[in-house]
C-alpha cells in the first residue's frame, strides 16, 4: 500500500523539484542544527546518501546522465543557498565588516594559516574594517582590549569548534581542548598542584642545571656562528623532558634536533593550525590514517607517559608526579589516557613557546643592544656574585628590567600569535561583548597580537621594543631620541594577555616565567651578540609562521665571552 502511494507520487512529482526541496531541506539542517563540525555519518548521509537514494526513486524517468546531474543540482543548491546567505543581510553577523572571502568560508583563514601570515593579515584586517572584524562565516575578531575580560575570564564562552584538533579518535581530549567549564575545573586541578609555589621550587634545580648545561655548551661554540633559534629549542626540549617526566633528550649535550622532534612538532602544529580553522574536515580525516608527523609525536610523548604509568611512578617530585597524583594526595585522579594526553601537552606547550620567547629575546636584544647593556646591569646589580644567578632564582622575579624586557617581548611577538577561539553558545540568546551585540552560535576571539600593538592600549612607538613603557618613572627617554613624562606613556596592563586570561589561561605560566627568567640572566651575563653576516634581521620577523604558536626560522648570532 505504502509502496504504491509512494510510487504514485514520484511518477507524479517533478524530479528537479524534488531534488530542489531536498536540497533546501538539507540546506536548513545543516545551518540549525549542524554547522559545528558533524560526524563524517552526517555529510554522508546528507549530501550523498539522500540524493541517490532520492533520483534512483526517479530511475524509471531519468536516463543515468539525467540521475547524476540531478544529484551534482542538488549538491549546487546546497552550496549556492549557504553562499547567498552569508553574504545576505539576514545572516545576524551582516553588520559586521570584513573580507568577502571571509564572510563565504572558512578556507580563507585557513589559506592565511597556510601563508604563515594570519597574524599581519588579521591585524591589516583591523586596520581596514575597525576594531570588530567578521573573519570567518560565523567568526568574529575583537580588537579591543574591553572585549578580554567578556570572552575570557567570564565562563560564559566556551572554547569555539576550532579546537576540535584536541580531541583523539577514542574520544579523550587534551585539556587545553576541553570547553566544558565543569570538566575543565576538574582536568585543570592536577595542573594547579603542579604549578604552585611548592611544586616550583622542586623544579628550579633542573631549571638551573638545564640552563647551566645551555651555557656550557654554547661557551665552547664562542668566536664561532650560532643559531640561537636551534639553542633555544634545545634547552626548550631538554627542560621539558627533564621537568616533566625527568626524561632526557640530549638535545643540548649532542647539539641537536635529537630524534627530529623539534621539526616533527613544526609539521603537526602547521598541518593542526589548518584543520583547525575548517573543523568539518577533522572528523573525516580522523577516519584516515594519521601522518607519520603525527604518529611520530603521539609516540613521543606516549613513550615517555606509558613507562611512567606502568612503572607506577617515579617518586620524583617532577610535574608528572603531580599531575598524576602519585603521592595519592588528591582525590581526583586523571585517568590513564587523560594522563598521556597531558603529559604530550606539557611537553609541546612547554617546549616550543618558551624556546619562542626566548629567541625573539635575542633577536629585539640585536635590534637594542643598549636595552640589553641595561639588564646586564641589573643582574650585575642583583647578583654580585658571578654564578649566583644559577642557584638562586628566586630573585628574578623582582628583577624590574628583566621583566619589562620579557613583557616587551611577549607583547610584540606572543608565541600564540593568533586563536583562542571562543563560542556564544547556543541558546544564550547572544552576548554583548565591549558594547557589540553577537548573536548566538558566533565565535568570537581577541586577536592579542593585534591589541598589545594597539596604539589605544600601548604608545608611544606601539611596534617598538621599548621595555621602558613597563616601568614606573617620572621621565622616559625615548628610543627615537627625546623625553616624554610620565602622563603621555600609556599602558594597558589589561591588553597584555600573551598566556591568555581567565580559567583557561596558560597553565605553565609560571614555570615559563621561571625559566625565561632563568635563561636571561645566565645567558646575558656572560655573553654578548652580534648579528652575523647570514642572519638579516629585518628579515627575522618575516620568516615566522603563525600557526596557532609560532614557528620562527633560524638567528644566527656571533658570541663573544664577556670579561667577568
Ligand atoms: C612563554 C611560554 C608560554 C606561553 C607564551 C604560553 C601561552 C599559552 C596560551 C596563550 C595558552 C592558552 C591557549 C588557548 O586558550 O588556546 C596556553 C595554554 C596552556 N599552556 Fe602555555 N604557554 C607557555 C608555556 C607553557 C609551559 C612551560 C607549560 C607547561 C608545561 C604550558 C602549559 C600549558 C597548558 C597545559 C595549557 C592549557 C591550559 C588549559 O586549557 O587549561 N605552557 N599557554
Amino acid at each position: 500500500m505504502t509502496r504504491r502511494i509512494l510510487r504514485n507520487v514520484f511518477d507524479r512529482a517533478d524530479p528537479t523539484t524534488a531534488i530542489g526541496v531536498a536540497a533546501a531541506a538539507c540546506y536548513l539542517l545543516y545551518h540549525r542544527y549542524l554547522y559545528r563540525a558533524p560526524r563524517p555519518v552526517v555529510h554522508l548521509v546528507l549530501l550523498l546518501l539522500v540524493p541517490v537514494a532520492l533520483v534512483s526513486l526517479f530511475a524509471r524517468r531519468l536516463s543515468v546522465i539525467q540521475q547524476c546531474s540531478h544529484v551534482l543540482i542538488y549538491w549546487t543548491i546546497v552550496a549556492a543557498l549557504t553562499v547567498l546567505y552569508r553574504i545576505s543581510p539576514l545572516h545576524p553577523l551582516a553588520r559586521y565588516p570584513g573580507p568577502l572571502a571571509a564572510k563565504l568560508s572558512k578556507f580563507y583563514l585557513a589559506n592565511l594559516i597556510v601563508k604563515g601570515r594570519a597574524h599581519e593579515n588579521i591585524r591589516a584586517l583591523h586596520r581596514d574594517y575597525g576594531d570588530v572584524v567578521r573573519i570567518g562565516p560565523n567568526e568574529l575578531s575583537f580588537n579591543r582590549s574591553d572585549a578580554i575580560p567578556t570572552i575570557y575570564a567570564e565562563k560564559t564562552m566556551p572554547k569555539g569548534p576550532y579546537y576540535i584538533t584536541r580531541q583523539s579518535l577514542d574520544g579523550v581530549v587534551q585539556i587545553d581542548g576541553v570547553s566544558d567549564f565543569k570538566e575543565h575545573a576538574r582536568r585543570s586541578k592536577p595542573w594547579a598542584k603542579a604549578m604552585n609555589g611548592t611544586a616550583i621550587k622542586t623544579y628550579q634545580p633542573i631549571v638551573s642545571s638545564t640552563v647551566a648545561e645551555l651555557i656550557e655548551q654554547l661557551d665552547k661554540r664562542v668566536g664561532g656562528e650560532v643559531n640561537m633559534s636551534d639553542w633555544m629549542n634545545f634547552y626548550g626540549f631538554d627542560l621539558m623532558g627533564r621537568v616533566v617526566f625527568g626524561r632526557e633528550w640530549g638535545m643540548l649535550r649532542e647539539a641537536r634536533d635529537v630524534g627530529d622532534y623539534c621539526h616533527t612538532i613544526d609539521k603537526c602544529v602547521i598541518m593542526l593550525a589548518w584543520l583547525s580553522q575548517v573543523p568539518w574536515i577533522y572528523p573525516i580525516m580522523q577516519l584516515l590514517s594519521p601522518p607519520a608527523e603525527v604518529n611520530k609525536m603521539k609516540e613521543m610523548g606516549d613513550n615517555s607517559c606509558i613507562a611512567r604509568i606502568d612503572s607506577g611512578g617515579s617518586g620524583t617530585k617532577d610535574l608528572y608526579y603531580y599531575l598524576m597524583n602519585e603521592d595519592g594526595s588528591s582525590k581526583s585522579q586523571l585517568t590513564r589516557k587523560e594522563g598521556l594526553s597531558d603529559g604530550v601537552v606539557a611537553i609541546i606547550a612547554g617546549s616550543d613557546t618558551a624556546a619562542t620567547a626566548l629567541t625573539h629575546l635575542c633577536y629585539y636584544f640585536l635590534q637594542r643592544p643598549e636595552c640589553l647593556r641595561r639588564l646586564r646591569h641589573e643582574i650585575e646589580e642583583v647578583y654580585p656574585s658571578l654564578g649566583d644567578e644559577l642557584e638562586d632564582l628566586a630573585r628574578q622575579a623582582d628583577m624590574l628590567y628583566l621583566n619589562a624586557c620579557l613583557n616587551e617581548t611577549l607583547r610584540l611577538l606572543p608565541p600564540v600569535l593568533t586563536g583562542l577561539q571562543r563560542s556564544v553558545e547556543d541558546g544564550t540568546g547572544g552576548a554583548m561583548i565591549a558594547g557589540y551585540f553577537v548573536p548566538e552560535g558566533t565565535e568570537v576571539s581577541v586577536h592579542h597580537y593585534s591589541v598589545q600593538r594597539n596604539p589605544k592600549e600601548f604608545s608611544p612607538l606601539p611596534d617598538t621594543f621599548w621595555p621602558d613603557r613597563w616601568l614606573e618613572q617620572d621621565t622616559y627617554v625615548l628610543p627615537t631620541g627625546g623625553a616624554i613624562d610620565r602622563a603621555q606613556v600609556h599602558t594597558n596592563r589589561n591588553a597584555f594577555m600573551p598566556f591568555s586570561v581567565g580559567l583557561q589561561q596558560c597553565a605553565g605560566k609560571n614555570l615559563a616565567l621561571l625559566e625565561l627568567r632563568a635563561v636571561a640572566c645566565a645567558l646575558f651575563r656572560r655573553f654578548d651578540m652580534t648579528p652575523s653576516e647570514k642572519s638579516n634581521l629585518e628579515n627575522y620577523e618575516r620568516g615566522l609562521m603563525d600557526v596557532y604558536v609560532t614557528v620562527k626560522g633560524p638567528l644566527y648570532v656571533h658570541l663573544t665571552a664577556r670579561q667577568l
